[in-house]
């Protein structure tokens, strides 16, 4: 929804005010005329709004003058205050998720803190404690003094396995990383150009104590490797990261040539590299049967893929193990699609990675990286550029890695090597997922 012009002498925060209640106006009518219930923090109260795109842009417009309008307000003492406070906020996530505290409440019911701390084995002081700072973030109610009851997230905590795994894997792998993140970069040497750290050498790495990179932390611990495998695929059914939006934002069809002879089957492979679970290429021979798709992965990842692959997909989806730091077992596909995996290692690595490709690679196949897009400054607001920054910091924090600008992508690759030449690059909507896409070699396009 356009706002209201306001006049140049209005002051800034009543500019942001003014935004923010046209907004919030018009999700209001849209929500009422649809007979769909206004937010609430009661239990049952759906994940996410249900807009259509152009409310979304409302929405997204709201939220970023509502951040911007809290820093005026709070002033920069105030500011800071709140930054430091919230480096605390994950301590009472960290409890519900540990003690499992969404599990321990009916949905219904109200129990005293003494009750819950009991449930929970917890001493009840402190329990208590942690209980009341996740209510003033809203994770839990408070009906009357010293009682407890559900709100709309613990409920969906409750509810979601894969989300409970999702926030044990944020607060116990990636946040004691974070909290090293500092300390970790007197490891980070001059490498000329840039400098350079090692995938061992990071937060993750002084908060464990260890030089392992994380992803042979997990294969060291089969209950980490499955919570972060199956928050990998919670991050599948959330806003902008669905495989839907990389179904729709790129023509897969394409890739399907057509045989020869009318009894020669049009098909094409896709390599969906690092592709976990199966959950993308699942969803993509759904949309496109004519495609056959290869998971490649790490032993154990596709050794409980394989248990978990639906019947549909037999035949149409092959699960591979593979190092992606060797050669490319699959010659002459179609494809090599990944979706973020090439953010996860730091520049020479991904050059390593791609390398790999090119003794499989046939004139004309596609590179496609459908990874995070840093979108150029002043494009979106701060409020939700720090979204993608947050994860890049994660990144720093888990891999010495980084997310990267459509121009950091590009220029990766040419680096990997100059026989790849960008064909496409596509923003998909409501998504800090961008898709980047190459041609191999001289041929003509298909
Ligand atoms: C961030 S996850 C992304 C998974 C999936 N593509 C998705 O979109 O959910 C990165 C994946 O890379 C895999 N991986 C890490 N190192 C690998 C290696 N050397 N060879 C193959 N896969 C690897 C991990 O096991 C993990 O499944």
């Amino acid at each position: 929804m356009a706002t209201e012009p306001s006049s140049p002498s209005t002051p800034r925060t009543v500019q942001l005010a003014t935004q923010i209640l046209q907004h919030t106006t018009s999700i209001e009518s849209f929500l009422q005329k649809n007979g769909l219930p206004s937010p609430s923090f009661a239990p049952g109260t759906p994940p996410k709004l249900p807009l259509p795109p152009a409310l979304e842009a409302s929405l997204g417009a709201a939220l970023g003058a509502l951040d911007e309008l809290n820093a005026l307000l709070l002033g920069p003492m105030g500011w800071l205050l709140q930054q430091v406070g919230h480096a605390y906020d994950l301590c009472s996530l960290h409890a519900m998720y540990r003690y499992k505290v969404p599990s321990q409440l009916g949905v219904d019911e109200t129990v005293s803190i003494t009750e819950l701390a009991a449930r929970c084995h917890a001493d009840e002081d402190v329990m208590g404690r942690l209980v009341q700072h996740a209510m003033t973030n809203y994770l839990l109610l408070r009906p009357a003094p010293g009682q407890v009851a559900h709100s709309a997230t613990s409920t969906l905590l409750a509810s979601a396995p894969p989300l409970h795994d999702w926030i044990g894997s944020v607060c116990e792998d990636m946040w004691p990383a974070a909290a090293h993140v500092v300390p970790a970069l007197a490891k980070w040497r001059d490498g000329g150009e840039e400098p350079t750290a090692e995938p061992n050498q990071t937060g993750h790495n002084l908060a464990e104590g260890s030089d392992v990179p994380f992803f042979d932390t997990l294969a060291r611990s089969p209950e980490r490797a499955r919570r972060f495998a199956s928050a990998m695929g919670m991050m599948q059914t959330m806003p902008g990261f669905e495989p839907a939006a990389a179904l729709e934002g790129y023509d897969w069809g394409a890739l399907v040539v057509p045989g020869n002879s009318t009894d020669e089957k049009a098909t094409a492979t896709v390599v969906d590299v690092g592709g976990s679970a199966g959950t993308f290429a699942v969803a993509l021979t759904d949309k496109h049967p004519d495609l056959h798709v290869v998971v490649q992965d790490a032993a154990a990842v596709i050794s409980k893929a394989r248990a978990e692959l639906p019947e549909r997909s037999t035949g149409k989806v092959t699960l591979q193990s593979h190092d992606f730091f060797t050669p490319q077992p699959v010659v002459g596909a179609g494809a090599y699609f990944f979706r973020m995996v090439l953010h996860d290692w730091p520049d020479a690595y991904c050059v390593r990675i791609l390398r790999q490709l090119v003794p499989a690679l046939h004139p004309g196949a596609r590179l496609v990286i459908n990874d995070f897009c840093i979108p150029p400054p002043g494009q979106t607001s701060l409020y939700h550029e720090r979204q993608i920054r947050d994860k890049d910091i994660a990144m720093l924090a888990m891999f010495n890695s980084k997310e990267r600008t459509v121009d950091e992508w590009i220029a990766l690759v040419a680096k990997a090597d100059v026989r790849f030449r960008l064909r496409s690059v596509v923003h998909l909507p409501a998504s800090p997922l961008g898709l980047v896409e190459f041609i191999w070699g001289e041929e003509q396009e298909r």
